[in-house]
C-alpha cells in the first residue's frame, strides 16, 4: 500500500526549466524514505513543491489516494503532508510551549495529552519549555520543528537537511526517534539528509536524485553494504 505517490513530476522555478523532471515516487506508510543528492540536485525544490509550497509544474501528487492540489499548502497539511523546511521555520520569540499549543487545533485535557505525546518523544524538551526558541541549541531547535509537525498528525513527514547545522551525535539522538514515530504510528518519513551513512542505517529505502532525475534507487540496507554505488550516483556515473 502506499501513501505518498508522485506521478511525472516537474518542479522548479521557472515552467520553461524545471530542476526536477518526471519524477516517480512512491512511499508506503511506516516506511522511511532516504532522499540523497547532491547539492542543487532539487531535494529541496521538491519538497516544497510536496508541501504545497511552490507550485508545481506538472505530474500529479495523490496522498492516501486523494489527488494533492498543486500550489495548495493549507489543503497539503489538511490531507496530512506536513514539511520541516531545512531552516526550521520557527518564530524566535515563541517558546517551545506556544510553538507545541499553536500546532495542534486540539483544546483543554486534549491538547494536553498531544502535546506530552511529543514531548514523551523528545523528552529534553520539557526542561525547555518556557525558554523562547532563538535561546535553544541548534539540536533542541530542530526537536521542536519535528514535535510540531507530528502534532499536526501527519501521514508524511518531509524533513529536509535534518542534520543542519548539527553535531552528528545529535542527529544519532534524533533519528531514532523518526524511526519509533515511523514504525508506531505508521507515519511516512521522507528525509533529506547530507551524512548518508547516517540516513541509510535509519531509512528503509533510498532514493538518489542528480540533476533533478532519479538515478539511483535500492533498500537502504543493499546501499549500505554498497556506498560506491551512492557515490558514483553523487557524480554522475551510475545507472538506475
Ligand atoms: N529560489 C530559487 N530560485 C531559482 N532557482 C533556485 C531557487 N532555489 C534553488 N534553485 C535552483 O534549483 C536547483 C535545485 O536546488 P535545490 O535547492 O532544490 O537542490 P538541493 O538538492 O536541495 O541542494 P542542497 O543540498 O544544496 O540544498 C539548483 O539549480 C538551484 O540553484
Amino acid at each position: 500500500m502506499t501513501v505518498l505517490e508522485c506521478r511525472s513530476v516537474d518542479a522548479g522555478y521557472s515552467r520553461g526549466a524545471p530542476c526536477v523532471h518526471g519524477l516517480d515516487l512512491t512511499v508506503d506508510p511506516g516506511e522511511i524514505l532516504a532522499l540523497l543528492g547532491p547539492n542543487g540536485a532539487g531535494k529541496t525544490t521538491l519538497l516544497t513543491t510536496l508541501a504545497g509550497l511552490l507550485p508545481r509544474l506538472g505530474g500529479d501528487v495523490t496522498l492516501a489516494g486523494q489527488s494533492l492540489k498543486s500550489g495548495d499548502a493549507r489543503a497539503a497539511v489538511r490531507a496530512g503532508l506536513v514539511l520541516v523546511p531545512d531552516d526550521r521555520a520557527l518564530f524566535r520569540r515563541l517558546t517551545t510551549k506556544q510553538h507545541l499549543h499553536l500546532a495542534t487545533r486540539l483544546r483543554g485535557r486534549a491538547r494536553t495529552e498531544a502535546v506530552d505525546g511529543v514531548l514523551d518523544l523528545f523528552p529534553s524538551l520539557t526542561k525547555r519549555l518556557s525558554v523562547a526558541a532563538g535561546d535553544l541549541s541548534g539540536g533542541e531547535q530542530q526537536m521542536l520543528a519535528i514535535a510540531r509537525a507530528l502534532l499536526q498528525n501527519p501521514k508524511v513527514l518531509l524533513i529536509d537537511e535534518l542534520s543542519m547545522g548539527l553535531a552528528p551525535i545529535v542527529v544519532e539522538s534524533i533519528l531514532p526517534v523518526l524511526r519509533d514515530v515511523a514504525d508506531a504510528q505508521r507515519t511516512a518519513v521522507v528525509l533529506v539528509e547530507q551524512h548518508v551513512r547516517l540516513a541509510l542505517d535509519t531509512a528503509d529505502r533510498a532514493v538518489v536524485l542528480a540533476h533533478g532525475e532519479v538515478v539511483l534507487e535500492d533498500s537502504a540496507a543493499s546501499l549500505a553494504t554498497d556506498l560506491g554505488r551512492v557515490e558514483a550516483a553523487y557524480l554522475g556515473t551510475a545507472r538506475v
